[in-house]
């Protein structure tokens, strides 16, 4: 339920960009600097990612023009990495893959330090090439280049643009996450993504 993952998000670990980009697609942000290990595991990182797939799906320009993620991996450390075990690989593949009705149109990597490489590698055999092709790496210069693939206007001023804050971004999804619970877990919860990958 949202109100366990609460604390991620109250220390603004996620947040879906008020505006899309230029090809409507949303655009997803992940800081896993504000993901502490020893206060959450990887399985309630990965039910943010369900929960907000499970409320962007709804949309149909999310539905015609897919995602778009972003994941800063500032602070990354030995304690992230130790949470991702072959099984949880597997899982976040599957998702990129084809489990879920949602298109991946681009996945970017900042600010990744060496020591995601092991993990990263653990995940790409199980990738497909069309998905490969879509992992961007940009490393510690990329306020220029996120700009290449994003409109300036709608990134946050922290990621090179001049849209609104990352905590703002972070704090107005967060409420909407809040707001949407009784819908997630109403009667048409059976029905869910979320509910297979949660509970199945
Ligand atoms: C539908 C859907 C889901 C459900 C999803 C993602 C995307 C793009 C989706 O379309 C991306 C994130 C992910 C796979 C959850 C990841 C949770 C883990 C615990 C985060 C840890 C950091 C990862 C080691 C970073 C890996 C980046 C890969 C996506 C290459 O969940």
């Amino acid at each position: 339920r949202p109100s366990s993952i609460s604390g991620l998000l109250q220390n603004n670990y996620h947040g879906v960009l008020r505006s899309r980009d230029d090809a409507g697609s949303r655009v997803l942000i992940y800081r896993i600097g504000q993901w502490n290990p020893k206060e959450f595991t990887a399985y309630e990182v990965f039910r943010v990612s369900l929960i907000t797939s499970e409320l962007i799906v709804q949309e149909w320009e999310t539905q015609r023009n897919g995602l778009k993620a972003i994941f800063d991996l500032q602070d990354w450390c030995f304690a992230h990495a130790l949470q991702i075990n072959p099984s949880l690989a597997k899982k976040i593949s599957s998702v990129l893959t084809d489990s879920f009705p949602l298109k991946v149109r681009g996945i970017h990597l900042i600010n990744e330090p060496i020591f995601f490489r092991p993990v990263f590698a653990m995940i790409r055999p199980f990738l497909p090439d069309k998905i490969k092709q879509r992992i961007h790496m940009h490393g510690s210069s990329y306020a220029q280049s996120l700009c290449d693939y994003f409109p300036k206007a709608i990134l946050p001023p922290e990621y090179g643009g001049t849209g609104p804050s990352i905590d703002e971004v972070c704090q107005d999804w967060t409420e909407y996450i809040m707001q949407s619970e009784d819908y997630l877990y109403s009667g048409k919860k059976s029905k869910t993504i979320l509910n297979k990958f949660v509970c199945g």
